[in-house]
């Protein structure tokens, strides 16, 4: 792998009490790319990408090392909510909060002690123009943000974790709750983000992680069997596992 790496894990496990769900997984999630974690559910892929920022901490072990710009994510002295900026969450379900579209995007922003109008207007702005929200919303800023659909709460929410400047942008099955239209304009919308931030998704759906990701994990119980390029990942798997996953053989 020749690209510069936005995050590097060494030997992690996670156990919720005794019971291990991830189980020694290393690799390296390339900068500026997608990379997608496909796998059976129950499999361990939302809890991997929950270590990735520490939302595990109350309600499992997490070991091994997460290196982030020079820094084990993993060290109980890291800042968590310094963190929580570098590497954003955008969840499952739309999590828009009970407020207008604007204060939705700079609700980081004002927890951070910035009030300044022009700075919060452009960002405002840029966020909802990097989430593909801006011309949806441009008139409506100060509207409940809970009158919007599905799919552009999702973008919204996307905004709002950009809003803060991520480096890194964890994706927990974005689009499950979607339908197919709004599903491609997150597709889309994620290929214009990793010009500027690195992306890891999970996701349930194969045609998603083949149409969207640069690179794919195949996780099979709390194991990663196989990381490749996403092209030889489903044209030519390495492991006869993951061909038996791709083929439907389990799963
Ligand atoms: N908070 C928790 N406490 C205890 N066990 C948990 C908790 N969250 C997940 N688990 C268990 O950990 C295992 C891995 O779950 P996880 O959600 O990470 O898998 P997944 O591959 O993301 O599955 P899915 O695709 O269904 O979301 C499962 O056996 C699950 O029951």
């Amino acid at each position: 792998m020749t690209e510069s790496i936005a995050l590097e894990l060494n030997h992690v496990n996670v156990a919720y009490g005794e019971k291990p769900v991830v189980k020694d997984v290393s690799m390296k999630f390339p900068k500026n790319q997608i990379s997608a974690l496909i796998g059976a559910s129950g499999s361990g892929k939302s809890t991997l990408l929950r270590s990735l920022n520490r939302m595990n901490d109350d309600i499992a072990t997490v070991t091994g090392e997460i290196n982030f710009e020079g820094l084990n994510i993993n060290d109980p002295k890291t800042n968590v909510y310094r963190l929580r900026q570098s590497i954003g969450m955008v969840f499952q379900q739309p999590t828009p909060f009970p407020m207008s579209i604007y204060e939705n995007v700079i609700y980081g922003l004002r927890l951070a002690g910035v009030n300044d109008k022009k700075v919060l207007d452009a960002q405002v702005e840029l966020s909802l123009k990097q989430a593909a929200l801006w011309d949806e919303v441009k008139d409506k800023l100060k509207s409940s943000a809970l009158a919007l659909s599905g799919g552009q709460q999702q973008r919204l929410c996307i905004a709002r974790t950009l809003a803060v400047k991520p480096e890194i942008i964890l994706m927990d099955e974005p689009t499950s709750a979607l339908d197919p239209v709004s599903t491609s304009q997150i597709e889309e919308t994620m290929l214009e983000l990793k010009k500027d931030f690195t992306i890891i998704i999970v996701t349930h759906n194969m045609q998603q992680a083949s149409r969207s990701s640069d690179w794919t994990a195949f996780m099979h119980q709390g194991q990663l069997i196989e990381f490749n390029q996403t092209a030889d990942f489903f044209m030519n798997p390495r492991e006869q596992k993951t061909a038996d996953y791709l083929s439907g053989k389990f799963g």
